[in-house]
């Protein structure tokens, strides 16, 4: 089987995806790479929410997750997301195929604090067997943070987690993350290296924060022996272009791998 990737595809992206980001999906989808989509969508939820007047509020960048805010979340990204992604992706002539993770207990999860954050989920669990079958058969699966524990109860994930613990369940080569902004910026400029150490200390200093903290925590929780680099990549402008990607390059350390 070829490389492996995880893309996560964020919901402040999603309405303005470029024609690039479906060329690059194309032109790696031709190489032989093996593509895995994990979206999100809480710009999305967000506006649902208000439409229902089901209120919310975000702790430590993560929603609150009552019951409520949970059939919403539900609808929204598996719903609402999953079969628009699925379709943009076939009307760019990619065999893609929608799933979430409460299907074939793709995404098995349990709460991280059921008093303070309601139903917001931790991954415990991948069904990485499932993912390598569909991506055997050429599939691109397109997979919404909706997780559930043994019991069937579901749990709302935030999309940059699920996408780290899907990239390393499978062993994936490469994850890339693809948001609004076209990497980490400190005082306007990319940073285009960044070690754990770096990271730790732009968190620190303020230089990373909002939605940026998720993702850089999510990619440093996903770096492994098989997964060495994460990188973090704009959806509005070319990110591969002759073999290359643009953005930050997320390692454990510069200059080892
Ligand atoms: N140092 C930083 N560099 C770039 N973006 C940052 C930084 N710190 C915070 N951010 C914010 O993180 C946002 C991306 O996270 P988020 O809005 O959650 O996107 P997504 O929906 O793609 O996950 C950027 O639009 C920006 O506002
Ligand atoms: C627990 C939690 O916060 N879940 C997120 C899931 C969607 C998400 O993560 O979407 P983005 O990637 O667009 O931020 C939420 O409800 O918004």
């Amino acid at each position: 089987m070829g490389k492996t990737i995880v893309i996560k595809c964020g919901g402040s992206v999603l309405s303005d995806l470029s024609p690039s980001f479906f060329t690059s999906l194309q032109e790696m989808y031709a190489q032989g790479m093996n593509i895995v989509l994990v979206h999100g969508g809480g710009p999305e939820i967000g506006q649902m929410l208000k439409r229902l007047n089901v209120p919310s509020e975000f702790v430590n960048g993560l929603r609150k997750t009552t019951k409520e805010v949970l059939e919403v979340a539900e609808m929204v990204l598996a719903g609402k997301v999953n079969k628009q992604l699925v379709a943009l992706l076939r009307q760019h002539g990619l065999p893609a195929v929608g799933v979430s993770g409460v299907d074939a207990c793709l995404l098995q999860a349990a709460p991280i604090d059921l008093a303070k954050l309601g139903y917001v989920g931790e991954v415990v669990n991948v069904n990485a067997d499932f993912v390598h079958q569909l991506l055997k058969s050429r599939y691109i699966p397109i997979i919404s943070p909706i997780g559930a524990d043994k019991d069937g109860q579901k749990y709302n994930i935030n999309a940059d987690t699920a996408a780290g613990a899907v990239a390393k369940a499978i062993k994936a080569a490469q994850l890339l993350f693809v948001t609004d902004v076209p990497g980490i910026l400190r005082n306007g400029s990319i940073v285009e290296q960044a070690t754990i150490d770096v990271i730790e200390r732009m968190m620190n200093e303020g230089i990373i924060t909002g939605g940026m903290i998720p993702k850089v925590k999510a990619a440093i929780a996903a770096l492994s022996e098989s997964l060495h680099e994460v990188m973090i990549v704009s959806g509005k402008t070319p990110f591969y272009e002759n073999g290359q990607l643009h953005g930050t390059t997320i390692r454990n350390e510069v200059g080892v791998y």
